[in-house]
């Protein structure tokens, strides 16, 4: 079976495969400022009471502080919501992005099926979660019941091994989406693993599964292991439930893989790799770092639920330390939560990017889907360390974005220019 046939057949008590529809109950539902307004008006359509109030996390973070009247009102809603509900779990202005928020205060265990209304959900399952995004209207249904349906999905297994000191689990993924494409998993689960994905932090296997959608994936699955656990432990869960999942681990033995329960098995070596790049206006529109070196850019943004976290900023810092920004570059750097920015702030490493003439943000999405912050003027170029560049994606259609590791697009920072060096 595969990972996510393992974790779906355990949750509904039976063997299910590829293709089954499953009726399941859901572990943990979250939606944000952005998401929990018409999530809530589709609730009260069926009931006025959540199905359970302990389970529901919600989290301020993609237009904060409110910059209009919209979202200052969607706000209003969702802290109503919040009250009315008596939502334990919420995380208001400046705590971050949700999807680093919800690892980091313990929210995400391995074998839960999660339900988000945020497409990048698929995040947890560097967890070994089976986590996925819903709209608004099945949010709705999730709040009211409880539950949800869905089609076990296909798997396309992804083993990377090979070692390449140069490369980061951004440059990994980035190959990924050239090699898969933008809908080339579509409805399907991606199974990553490999020497090379075992050897990664949790902060850089949460980059590989937080992508699986721009493939058109539901779920980017990493089976859980000690680096997974060490985790856990270090965000307050207890040794009890850790042995408890440990006793529930799901393991695919990688020297025996049945090649008939996969749609398709792909293989990457990272030894030889260059560091990779997406060009617009696609996540899948790849080239190695040599094909694209010496674009200019207006822009760049360091931060985002793909590489916002304390592993990105410090090796950010590492090369902007003692640095300038280049005088045609707006440097913005947000962490991706307050814990984070506290941290980052103990390690001196906001003092590097300050000094080096960064523009430092309250914890958020900030920039990244271009509703305020960082907007980008006509025909101007960023370089992101987000998830997509599509056309219009930071708030101008002229503009043109390109994504890259936290290394990229520091080193670039302060040459004005796309490059490695
Ligand atoms: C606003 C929200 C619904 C959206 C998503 O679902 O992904 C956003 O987070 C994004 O990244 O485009
Ligand atoms: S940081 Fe970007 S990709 Fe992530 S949830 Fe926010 S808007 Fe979506």
């Amino acid at each position: 079976m595969t990972l996510a046939e393992e974790i779906l057949s355990k949750k509904v008590g039976k063997k299910v495969k590829a293709g089954d529809v499953v009726e399941i109950d859901i572990d943990l539902a979250m939606t944000h400022d952005g998401t929990t307004p018409l999530s809530a008006k589709a609730f009260k359509q069926i009931t006025d009471k959540v199905w359970d109030n302990k389970k529901i996390v919600i989290v301020f973070d993609h237009n904060v502080p409110a910059n209009t009247l919209k979202a200052a009102n969607m706000q209003k809603i969702t802290r109503e919501f919040i009250k009315e509900q008596n939502i334990i779990n919420h995380y208001l202005d400046g705590e971050g992005v949700c999807h680093q928020v919800l690892p980091e205060n313990g929210h995400i265990q391995p074998n839960m099926v999660i339900a988000g209304g945020d497409s990048h959900t698929c995040t947890y399952g560097a967890f070994g979660a089976f986590a996925t995004g819903f709209g608004a209207t099945d949010m709705g249904n999730i709040y009211a019941t409880g539950k949800t349906w869905l089609k076990v999905p296909k798997t396309i297994r992804i083993n990377v091994n090979g070692e390449n000191d140069k490369i980061t689990g951004k440059d990994i993924i980035l190959k990924i989406c050239k090699e898969v494409g933008r809908s080339g998993a579509t409805y399907m689960a991606l199974e990553y693993g490999g020497e090379a994905i075992k050897k990664l932090s949790m902060d850089e296997r949460m980059v590989l599964s937080n992508m699986a959608i721009e493939m058109g994936g539901k779920v980017g699955l990493i089976e859980a292991d000690e680096t997974t656990y060490n985790y856990l432990r270090n965000v307050g869960i207890s040794e009890e439930k850790i042995l408890e999942l440990k006793k529930n681990q799901i393991t695919i033995d990688e020297n025996n893989i049945d090649n008939d329960n996969y749609y398709k098995i792909i293989n990457i070596d990272i030894t030889d790799m260059e560091e990779q790049v997406a060009c617009p206006h696609h996540p899948d529109n790849v080239k190695n770092i040599s094909e694209v070196k010496g674009a200019p850019i207006n822009q760049v943004f360091i931060g985002s639920c793909t590489n916002g976290r304390l592993n990105d900023l410090r090796i950010a810092s590492k090369y902007l330390k003692g640095k300038k920004v280049h005088n045609d570059v707006r440097l913005i750097v947000i962490p991706a939560s307050k814990s984070i920015f506290k941290q980052a702030l103990k390690e001196g490493l906001i003092d590097i990017f300050v000094d080096a003439g960064a523009l430092i943000c309250t914890p958020g999405c900030g920039p990244c889907l271009g509703a305020h912050q960082g907007v980008l003027g006509d025909g101007e170029v960023c370089l992101a360390t987000t998830n997509r560049n599509f056309k219009g994606r930071m708030g101008n259609t002229t503009a043109e974005i390109y994504l890259s590791s936290p290394a990229i697009a520091a080193k670039s920072a302060i040459k004005g220019y796309i490059t490695n060096e």
